[in-house]
Order: structure tokens, then sequence, then C-alpha cells
């Protein structure tokens, strides 16, 4: 498809009456291939209708220019049309009329039969035969609509321009509406750009969704490809395994936005009280069995009786998210991947260095590692027999998820794959999928299996979709699973609220780990603002017997989703220096010469200890012991370059001083 249209950084700058001016729009550049269907979509005064007006030359930018086929848009003209939502027809005039109107108006010298035939044609196309003869104040909103619709498309024009065309419907009307509009555009390969602020409509008639900032000085904060197939069927497209994933994002994506505005409206500014530095907190999660600690804090009232009165416990849609947000500042904590501390204060991928703290480990284990009952009937149970059905079928690239480089569901899949003799970057292709679509990803064949947490593996054994070849408790029992994150500079900023939030936390962890409370949690985290899936999922491993989908019998997992067991929860350097070897091995960050130092940093063992003592609980730091993993190494935390050289299948290892104070301009 060639470029069609052309937005060409453009600025749209409003003259205020008090002399000043406003800046709507700033830098927008788009290009618009022909018969694309483009969403515009942002909050309310964000400028949508500003940038369709100029696409349609109804207004001029002050800056930058449109292109229609190269030629420079100045003014209106018959080869854009614009669809607004109030429909504007004229009263006077009859459904036919009103349509005959338009085409005589822009076809003057074709004959009048091929004119009349161009307005019935285009009065059958929208369903209104029978209505033709009516004047506006006779039809439906929607019929209304349809004729709007009808009139714009009888001209033909090269582009149709929508405003929030079904804003005023009814959910069955603009259902119907929606469904004829594609029909049409897949059928004409017409060109579209629509203004809405519907998510689902965007989702279902869109090529691309492009997400505005809030004004001033709007501009495209993120383009969202919708790759779902057409012709497109409703039902089709809500059920295509990226569609939730490609909903949380634009929802995300608005949700920033939102509190963007409230930021700069000084609402989430921090209120200091209690004896706290600031007691309203966002905290972001991803939902999982293992936020639990977030949710018990919340919901019993922990967080409050540590003073923290304003917490918001924000439900993310990918560990990048996590990552983002805390990095950004829109998150004042989180529950992070263990590795994560890590990655972000080394800078790894060339990002910017941020140092982050973990004063609290908040779970240990509860993943497991599920393949496909297809790999399952040929007989793999272990990783030595997924190699031989990798070497089997040397065509085809065995796929498998993982939710986030740092995270320990990547290291241990590594781990298990590479003791299998199984090269994980270059013998299968890893893929990063949040947890929540891995089992829609299962589903649908993108993926031959995955290394997640609960509930998403025993979904898909409850769904007959994968069994579970391995737990973490195979692999490497009670290793660290989440802790609580926050920006170094944030902990040094808010120390009292810091404490607060580690008591807060750690009160929670004990009482996840009270079996007595565990139906409790599991009904908690079964609602929708948290895990959001039904109570069944949950309970295999969390309170049930744990089912691996296998003909073996449930297994009871006592140590499965682990939050307070062994008083474990100071953070333990050791097991960060085995995090920090791993990350070095798979080429994901360097291994720091002056580990000791970066791991001091991070790992406050000081904070835990005064909250512990605080909470009069046990101040209990892991003894330096080895590690003994499962494939028969020890890991000796004194000699940790020494474990890097004894492994067989790793990548080229970057061992180097790291200066976290420094900015980042080299790739480590
Ligand atoms: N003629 C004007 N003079 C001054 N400011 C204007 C003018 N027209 C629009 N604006 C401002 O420009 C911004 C963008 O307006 P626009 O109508 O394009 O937003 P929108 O995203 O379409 O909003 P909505 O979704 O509410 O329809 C708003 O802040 C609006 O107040």
């Amino acid at each position: 498809m060639s470029i069609f249209v052309e937005v060409d950084h453009i600025d749209r700058v409003f003259p205020l009456a008090n002399g000043g001016e406003y800046i709507a729009l700033k830098n927008i550049e788009l290009k618009i291939k022909q018969g694309e269907f483009i969403s515009l979509i942002g909050h309310s005064g964000c400028g949508k209708s500003t940038l369709l007006n100029i696409i349609a030359g109804l207004d001029k930018p002050t800056h930058g220019g449109i292109t229609l086929e190269g030629r420079q848009v100045t003014q209106p003209g018959p080869d854009r049309m614009v669809v607004f939502q109030n429909y504007s027809l004229l009263p006077w005039l009859t459904v036919r009329e009103n349509i005959t109107l338009a085409v005589d108006e822009v076809y003057p010298n074709k004959p009048k039969g091929e004119r009349k035939g161009i307005v019935e044609h285009h009065i059958d196309l929208v369903g209104l035969r029978l209505a033709a003869k009516k004047r506006p104040s006779e039809l439906s909103g929607g019929m209304k609509q349809r004729v709007a619709i009808a009139r714009a498309l009888a001209i033909r024009p090269k582009l149709l321009l929508l405003d929030e065309p079904f804003g005023a419907l009814d959910a069955l009307t603009r259902g119907g509406l929606q469904e004829q509009l594609m029909k049409i555009c897949e059928e004409s390969q017409l060109t579209c750009v629509m203004v809405t602020h519907d998510v689902d409509e965007a989702l279902l008639l869109s090529d691309r969704i492009i997400m505005l900032t809030n004004g001033p000085e709007s501009h495209i904060g993120q383009i969202l490809d919708v790759e779902i197939p057409r012709p497109r069927q409703r039902l089709e497209v809500v059920n295509h395994p990226s569609y939730y994933n490609y909903r949380n994002e634009i929802i995300y994506f608005l949700n920033q936005q939102k509190k963007d505005k409230m930021r700069k409206a000084g609402k989430l500014k921090p209120i200091a009280r209690n004896g706290l530095e600031k007691v309203n907190l966002e905290i972001g999660f991803i939902p999982l069995s293992d936020c639990a600690p977030l949710v018990i804090a919340k919901e019993k009232g922990f967080f409050e009786k540590h003073g923290l009165e304003q917490v918001t416990l924000n439900r993310e849609p990918s560990w990048g998210a996590i990552a983002k947000g805390i990095v950004s500042g829109h998150l004042d904590a989180a529950a992070m991947v263990a590795g994560m501390p890590i990655t972000l204060t080394l800078g790894a991928g060339n990002k910017p260095r941020v140092p982050i703290v973990s004063a609290l480990t908040l779970s240990r284990n509860g993943n497991s590692i599920t393949l496909n009952k297809h790999l399952y009937d040929l007989g793999v149970r272990t990783a030595a027999d997924f190699r031989e059905a990798i070497q089997e079928t040397p065509d085809k690239v065995h796929t498998l998820g993982m939710v986030y480089p740092s995270s320990m569901q990547n290291l241990i899949l590594r781990y298990w794959l590479a003791n299998g003799d199984i090269d994980p970057d270059n013998d299968v292709s890893l893929a990063v999928i949040p947890p929540p679509q891995m089992v829609s990803n299962l589903k649908a064949g993108n993926i031959d299996g995955y290394c997640v947490g609960e509930p998403w593996n025993s979904r898909a054994v409850s769904e007959e979709l994968g069994v579970v070849v391995a737990t973490d408790l195979d692999i490497f029992p009670s290793h660290i699973e989440k802790v609580l994150g926050v920006r170094e500079e944030w902990a040094n900023q808010y120390p009292q609220t810091h404490l607060a939030l580690v008591k807060a936390l750690l009160e929670a962890c004990e009482y996840c780990d009270d079996w007595r409370n565990r139906e409790e949690i599991a009904t908690l985290l079964s609602q929708e603002q948290y895990v959001g899936v039904d109570l069944k999922y949950i309970r295999p491993g969390f309170i049930d017997p744990y089912n691996r989908g296998m003909r073996s019998q449930p297994e009871i997992l006592h140590r499965y989703n682990q939050f307070y067991v062994d008083k474990s929860n100071c953070p333990d350097r050791v097991e960060a220096l085995w995090i920090m070897t791993q990350l070095a091995r798979w080429g994901i960050t360097s291994f720091p010469k002056n580990w000791v130092t970066i791991l001091e940093r991070i790992w406050r063992t000081d904070i835990f200890g005064e909250a512990a003592r605080e909470l009069e609980l046990p101040d209990v730091e892991r003894d330096r012991m080895p590690i003994n993993l499962f494939d028969g190494t020890v890991f000796d935390p004194d000699e940790p370059i020494g474990y890097l050289r004894k492994l067989t299948i790793k990548r080229k290892i970057l061992i180097e001083e790291i200066d976290i104070d420094s900015v980042l301009t080299s790739v480590p």
C-alpha cells in the first residue's frame, strides 16, 4: 500500500481572547496508506477533532501541512467527506433528497439517470429503502446516522473522515452500524480516519489506533497496530488472542494520561500525615496469585494500620509497564520480578541506570513450566524429551513464552532448557508475553509452552490446553520470586513511608501464610480488580492439591506460593548474586566486578531489619551459604565468576566495573 495521506509535522495554535495562545497540537506526524482504517483516540479536549478538521481542510494548521495523494490540502474538497456525530442533515429534505443534494452538487455533469442510480444504490447500501421518503424528524438517531454515512459515501470520497459517528447511538444500533461501515470499507478499500472514545469500536474497525496525549501540545503518544485479520467478525475479533492485550494497552495509555492530568493539577502531590512523608501511594502489580500480600495489605487494613491512608493498587498490563511506571515515577512502588531491581539499576539494554532498592522479599516459588498437549502426547515429560522432539522436527521453531528478561520465569526456564542440553537462544525461540496472555497464546498455537506464575498454569491445565512438566520446586526450591521495589531516590526522599510500607507488607506476608486465611485470600484474588479469574483456577497449589494435568494424582505443594514460611522475607544477597550471574550468562546485563557494593546498594537488609524489629518479628538474615542447584551444581557466593566460567551453554559474558551513579553511555 502506498502513502495516501501525509500529516507532515503539524502544529495548531489557537489565539485566545486574552491575547495569549493555546497550543492544541504539536508536531503531529503521520503517514496513512491507501485503504487503511485509522482511529484517533485520546481524552476529551486532546485535539482529535482539530486534527480531523485539518485533514478535512476545514481548519488550517499553524505550522506544517497535509497532503493527499501528494497534493497539498488547503480547503475542503469532494475527495474528503466528513461524517459528524450530529448528522448535519437538512431537516426539510427527505432521506433521498438529502443524498441527492450532495450527489448533484459534486457531480453536476453526470447524466441525471446515473446520479439517480448512485443515490438509490446508497439508500440500499445502508438499508433505508423503506424510509427514503421520510424527513429527519421522522427518523431514529441510528437512521439519521445511516443517511449521513450514505450521503458521505455517495459522493465517492477518497478519504472518509468520521468524528465520533456513533457516539450518540444506543449500543445495539451502534453495533449494527459499525458492522455495516466495516463491510463497506473492506469491500470498497476506502481510506478512513475516525475519532472515537470507544476502545472496542476502535479495535473492531481499525488497522492502526493513534493515541494522542493530553493537551496542551498534544502529540502522538503511541501507535497500536491491530493485527487482526480481515474480513473481521465481531466475535472473532473479541476472541482473538491479542484482543485483550491490545485493549489493555489502550486503557493503560488512557489511564496514564488521566494520572498525568491529575499530577499536573496537583492532585497527586505527596500528602504528608501520620508522621510519614507521603501517605498517598500508587503501587503496581501484575495479576498473579502471588500479588496476595498487596491485596491483603489493602483489603485487611495493614496499609492503614501503618499510616498509609491512600494506597491505590494499579493492575499493570505487563512487567515492562511496571518497570516504566517505577522509572518514570508514575508508580511509587511495585511488586517486581526478582531480577528487575538489578536490571534497572545496571541499565540493561542500554537504558539509563535507575538505582532501585528492595527491602522485602514478597514471595517464593509459585512458577511452573507448561507445555502444550501436543508435546505431552508425543511423550515429552522432561527437557531431554523436549530436546528429542526438537531434533525430530528441524523445520519447526519451538517458541516458549516467558514474562520478562529479568524474571525468575526466564531464568528458571533457561536453566531447565540448558540442563537438557537445549540452547535457549539458538535451539528454541523465547517470547516475552505478559502472564495473563499466556493461555490465549498457547490456545492460539502462537507458543508451544511457557514458564509463568499461577493461576496461568492451572488455567491451561483446567482447560486441557497444556500440562505442567516441571514446577520451580523441582528446579530451584524456595527461590526468591517477587520483591518490593522502589527507586533509591524515592526511598531516600520518603524514608518513613518506605519503612511503613515494608512493615505493612511484611505483616500481610505473615497473614498470607496462615493457611486458615487462604480461602479468603483466594476469593479476594479472584475479584476483577486483582487477578480477575474464576476461583477454580486460583485454588490449585494455593489451597487445593496441585494438578499437573498428567495422569498422575494431584499433589499437595505446601511450599508453592510461599509468603512467610521460614521467615525468609529479608533480602537475600546470595540469591541476588545468583540472579546476577544468570543475567550475565544470557547476555542480559554484564557482570559487575563491584558486585558486593551493588548488592548492598540494592538489597537493603538494614531497612528490613528496622521494620522487623519495630514489628517485634524475627529479623532473620539468611546465612551466607552456597546454593545447591537441581543439576547437582553448587553456587558458591564467594566464587561467582568461577561459577560463570564453569557453565557450558552461555553467551559471551562481559565482566566490568559498573558505576551506577554515572549516566550510562555504553552498552553494558
Ligand atoms: N477555536 C478555538 N479556540 C481556542 N481553543 C480551541 C479552539 N478550538 C479548539 N480549542 C481547544 O483545542 C483543544 C482541542 O479541541 P478538540 O475539540 O480538537 O478536542 P477533542 O479531542 O476532539 O475533544 P472531545 O473528545 O471532547 O470532542 C481543546 O482544549 C479546545 O478547547
